[in-house]
């Protein structure tokens, strides 16, 4: 789903934290040191950061990226939680869809408040607005609790090829 475009029903979190999509000014917001925080992820100019965002905007609703904002917080530190969803097409099912939640972070000092679990769940409220028939991801063993929170159950097997 198009990261681009305005999220339609921006979901208040209870507080002043808004989830709406990724915005390309997001990099000045955090948006990159949230995600460092998940994984190795190396600053990008800004040149760099608005081609990447171009790339995924034009996979339109295959791909949304959902952040957290707190508006009240340091204009760099605002970004204080992100996932992404992406829309596999299949030939299965009758040209069905999957979807893929990817690249779950909340900020180290904002843990706890209930942000990793809203925004999750309305990655997985949009994948079944997408017309997808499930919703996958991989996480490490000691995520399942709160995975499992999030409505996952355990299926399969994770297998990896690195490069
Ligand atoms: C598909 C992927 O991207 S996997 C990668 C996931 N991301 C990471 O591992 C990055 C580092 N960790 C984080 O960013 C965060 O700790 C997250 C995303 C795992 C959790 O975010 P939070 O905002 O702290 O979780 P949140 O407050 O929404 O917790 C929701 C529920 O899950 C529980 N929970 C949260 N983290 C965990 C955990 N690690 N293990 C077990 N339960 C947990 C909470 O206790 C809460 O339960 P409750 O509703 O009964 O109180």
């Amino acid at each position: 789903m198009a990261s681009t475009s305005p999220e339609p029903a921006a979901t208040e979190t209870g507080d002043s934290v808004k989830i709406r999509r990724l915005e390309v000014a997001d990099r000045e917001r955090g948006f990159l040191s949230l995600l460092s925080q998940l994984s190795s992820c190396p600053d990008l100019t800004e040149s760099e950061f608005a081609a990447c965002f171009a790339d995924l905007a034009a996979l339109g609703d295959d791909h949304v990226i959902l952040v957290a904002e707190d508006p009240a917080a340091a204009p760099e530190r605002r970004i204080l939680s992100t996932g992404c969803l992406f829309v596999e097409r299949k030939f299965l099912r009758g040209g069905g869809k999957v979807g893929h939640v990817e690249d779950v972070v909340v900020d180290a000092a904002a843990r706890g408040r209930g942000l990793g679990l809203r925004v999750v769940r309305r990655l997985v409220e949009m994948a079944k607005e997408a017309g997808c028939y499930k919703v996958i991801l991989d996480c490490t063993p000691e995520l399942r609790a709160y995975y499992a929170k999030c409505g996952f159950v355990e299926k399969g097997v994770q297998m990896a090829v690195y490069f």
